[in-house]
């Protein structure tokens, strides 16, 4: 068919002329025609089909034409651009290829017809476009996040191995309910824990000083006076204050008068009792899952430290009723919380090396064959130091040399053995217990287990716990009966000290589990190895700072039906949505546009 053959009716006059800019194209095509009164050259479109040409997609192309063409001429847009604009809605509609036609238009003849050139019209059209704009920006501008202040809190945990310091952070004004806290920085206190310095308690202030004036650097100046700072010591205290509580006093002393030399909120040091080391431990672990938030199933905490371990959980089959003094009951976002906890006191990596050794050392001889350690590991180790402790100081064997030859000779199962021997299993007076007559109600998992767990099975490859129980222990095996010589050049960058004890440390772990605790080869799995969560460490610290600056609430907090993005989302859609109503209920108003169907 030949182009530019007019199709269909034409109720307006229309003038066609100057340039007509066409694909040839061998279906027939419709031109649409909008005559506009903007005494310029004017545009129309061409489609290839009629029907591809969908209504909206005219109501739309026929909407901006108009609007555009209905601007004073001041503010009149160049041919081109409104070309652009109103192709570019009409291909948004349509996929079919479009040609276009610049059509110069009887200015004056439109004019009386067209109701659109009314002043009325044009003033409220650039009324309702001005006041959607405003109404989106002010919602945009007034509901735009400030920038963010934040609040500071520090913890220092004086462990018996060793003292750790952690920051934490969390948005100023949500201080007091829904802000997330996070850790924001950590470092670890060169030397051994404070309960180490009995006998040079000065020390034990001086040794915190490099972390402390760290957390000058991390945390704002102008935060600093408003800044907590706790100090929480836990097993090595707790054994030192039951051993020479003027001791414990004095190491105290001298943490809290170099302590206060900072320009700190300083809330003073203390000894955590291990309900609330194994209960802390707990809160932290639910409150950086978000489990405590939104009310969901908890996760026990297990915790080995170096002189105590805790293991903390919620079980249906506990109520508190039976062995009342491992129940910790807390209300948490609106939730009651019944939490088992206990903690075992010298059954931490550290003293149950030393309680397993004194097993092994008993008869007093000069060399002691260990088979915990691996086959060519040799130390001489001094007596008085193995049993200088209230885990074991009432075992030291009499008439012992000062010192003894360790020799490693790395048997698994004869370590198993020898670590089992540190747990008492035969008198339970409760309905069923762990071990040392202490109660313990059914697991119920999952459960998330730190500190030593994770930093000993993860340097042994083995915090999968999907992988089969008996799998895990016979890499175990394989792993103690690794020479030592070979294990040292495989791991040079390692601390002596940790490398030697991993294997003691790995079926120690396993044995505590399975043997003291009832996990089965089941159950076992639900157990995962963690050492942070969301960048937080796990560990009693967190929840120890939650507790003391009452930032967890016992009641749920109201929280704003929307979050900010979503507010302004929905005032920004119902604002467009507002606009084309507008614009179709102005429809009586729309100056009938000619719909000539020509073939081009
Ligand atoms: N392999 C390895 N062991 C570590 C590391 N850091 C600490 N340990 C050891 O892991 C054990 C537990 O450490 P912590 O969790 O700090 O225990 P703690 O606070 O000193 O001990 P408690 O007072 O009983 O809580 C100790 O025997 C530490 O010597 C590490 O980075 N790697």
């Amino acid at each position: 068919m030949p182009n530019s053959v007019l199709k269909g009716r034409s109720t307006r006059k229309t003038h066609t002329q100057t340039q007509t800019h066409k694909h040839t194209h061998k279906h027939d095509s419709i031109i649409t025609v909008c005559p506009v009164m903007t005494g310029k050259p004017l545009l129309s479109f061409s489609h290839h089909s009629a029907t591809s040409l969908g209504p909206l997609s005219r109501l739309l192309s026929t909407s901006t034409l108009f609007f555009l063409s209905s601007l004073p001429h001041s503010l009149s847009l160049s041919p081109s651009f409104s070309l652009s604009l109103s192709l570019s809605l009409s291909l948004c509609f349509s996929r079919s290829p479009v040609s276009v036609k610049f059509i110069e238009v009887d200015n004056r003849e439109m004019k009386e017809k067209n109701p659109w050139q009314t002043p009325v019209t044009i003033i409220i059209t650039v009324i309702g476009v001005i006041a959607i704009v405003a109404l989106v920006t002010v919602a945009v501008l007034q509901n735009k996040p400030l920038p963010q202040k934040y609040k500071y809190g520090i913890v220092l945990d004086a462990g018996s191995s060793h003292t750790a310091l952690y920051i934490y952070e969390w948005p100023a004004e949500k201080d007091n309910n829904t802000g997330r806290v996070e850790q924001k920085h950590s470092c670890k206190v060169k030397g051994p824990g404070i309960s180490s310095y009995a006998s040079a308690p000065v020390k034990a202030g001086e040794s915190l000083r490099v972390c402390m004036e760290e957390a000058k650097q991390w945390v704002p100046g102008k935060r600093h006076h408003q800044t907590p700072l706790y100090l929480g010591a836990t097993a090595g205290m707790r054994l030192l204050n039951m051993e020479n509580s003027s001791a414990s006093d004095k190491v105290f002393q001298a943490v809290e008068g170099a302590l206060q030399k900072f320009p700190f909120s300083y809330q003073g040091a203390r000894i955590l009792s291990g309900q609330d080391e194994g209960a802390f431990g707990w809160v932290t672990v639910n409150y950086l899952d978000e489990r405590l938030k939104q009310g969901l199933e908890t996760r026990g905490a297990l915790d080995l430290g170096g002189a105590s371990t805790q293991i903390s959980f919620v079980s249906d089959n506990y109520d508190g009723s039976e062995s009342p003094s491992n129940s910790v009951t807390f209300r948490l976002y609106g939730n009651d919380y019944n939490l088992y906890t206990h903690s075992f006191l010298c059954y931490g990596k550290d003293q149950a090396l030393r309680m397993t050794q004194a097993h092994q050392s008993q008869a007093g001889l000069a060399t002691v064959l260990d088979p915990c350690f691996h086959p060519g590991y040799t130390a001489t180790k001094n007596y008085s130091v193995l049993y200088d402790s209230p885990c074991v100081s009432d075992r030291k064997p009499k008439g012992a040399p000062d010192t003894f030859t360790h020799i490693g000779i790395g048997d698994f199962l004869q370590c198993q053995a020898a670590v089992k021997s540190v747990f008492n299993f035969t008198s339970c007076k409760y309905s069923r217990c762990s071990f040392n007559g202490v109660f313990q109600p059914l697991l119920q998992g999952p459960y998330g287990a730190f500190s030593a767990y994770y930093f000993v099975m993860n340097f042994l490859n083995l915090t999968d716990t999907s992988v089969p129980l008996e799998d895990v222990k016979e890499k175990l095996k394989r792993y103690c009966a690794t020479n030592w010589d070979q294990i040292t050049q495989q791991h040079p960058g390692v601390k002596l000290k940790y490398l030697a004890e991993y294997c003691f440390s790995g079926t120690y772990i396993l044995t505590l589990l399975t043997e003291g605790y009832n996990f089965t080869s089941e159950s076992y799995s639900d157990i995962k190895f963690i050492e942070k969560i969301k960048g937080s460490d796990a560990g009693w610290t967190l929840g120890y700072m939650l507790n003391l600056t009452n930032m967890i609430p016992a009641e749920a907090p109201d929280t704003p039906p929307l979050p900010h993005v979503g507010y302004v989302s929905i005032v920004s859609v119902i604002a467009v949505l507002l606009f084309i109503l507008f614009i179709v209920s102005l429809r009586p108003l729309w100056p009938r546009c000619s719909k000539q169907p020509q073939i081009v």
